[in-house]
């Protein structure tokens, strides 16, 4: 048994992390993160819930340049691909914004899924086989959200093909990456998403997303 309820202060500190974590690609310092910080932020990435408690995530840990190199390569290429989707003058928009910290952040976290562990059969995966791949994002968030308490920005870069990143990890088939982070400490948190202070979208009004009973139904 733990304590039913949270203090006051607790409560206040789950939800500054929630509402004050950011996404991170430009404020990136290059210091080292210590060891036991890093510990604990994995730790909290691995008490994720998980479906049967399949617990099907990996950390990869990537420090050495020459691999982060090789990441942002990935992740050119991917992006001028998806450049090529958007039009006129969003396209210019889309290009201006820095999507990714690959080469500051002083460590990239790849977090997987292996769609294998414990055999064929997991409880609460018979019907939708994906439940795996988002234990392994519950993963991502909780990583997030503790490094946030530990003062460290996380960015999230999924502007790469997964198949080239699998190969440059070295990944087993029964592998799949489900996200790539650049983890480090940063100058500042931005109050807003980088985004929304683009001008690209704005966070949508939570009234509008609640449905009663059936899609639709709203006060
Ligand atoms: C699954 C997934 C994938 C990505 C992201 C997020 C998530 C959940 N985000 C970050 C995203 O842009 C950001 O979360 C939102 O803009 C909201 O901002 P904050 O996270 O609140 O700062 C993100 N950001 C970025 O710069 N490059 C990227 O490739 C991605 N990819």
């Amino acid at each position: 048994m733990t304590d039913h309820a949270f203090s006051e202060a607790e409560r206040a500190a789950v939800y500054k992390a929630i509402l004050s974590r950011r996404d991170v690609r430009r404020e990136f310092l290059p210091d080292p993160i210590p060891e036991d910080v890093l510990t604990r932020i994995l730790s909290a990435a691995h008490h994720a819930p998980s479906v049967g408690f399949m617990q099907p995530w990996d950390f990869i840990l990537v420090r050495d340049l020459g691999i982060r190199q090789q990441i942002k390569a990935a992740f050119e290429q991917a992006h001028a691909e998806a450049a090529a989707q958007f039009e006129g003058e969003q396209r210019e928009t889309y290009r201006s914004l820095k999507l990714e910290g690959i080469l500051e952040a002083p460590l990239g976290i790849c977090v997987t899924c292996d769609r294998a562990r414990h055999g064929p059969v997991v409880i609460g995966r018979s019907q939708n086989p994906e439940m795996d791949l988002y234990s392994s994002v519950c993963a991502v968030q909780n990583l997030w959200l503790a490094a946030r308490a530990e003062g460290l920005g996380v960015g999230w870069v999924s502007i790469i093909d997964h198949a080239a990143l699998a190969a440059i990890l070295g990944l087993p088939e029964r592998v799949q990456p489900v996200a790539y982070l650049c983890v480090g400490a940063v100058a500042f948190f931005r109050e807003r998403p980088e985004l929304e202070d683009a001008g690209w979208l704005e966070r949508t009004d939570l009234k509008s997303l609640i449905h009663h009973d059936r899609w639709g139904e709203r006060d």
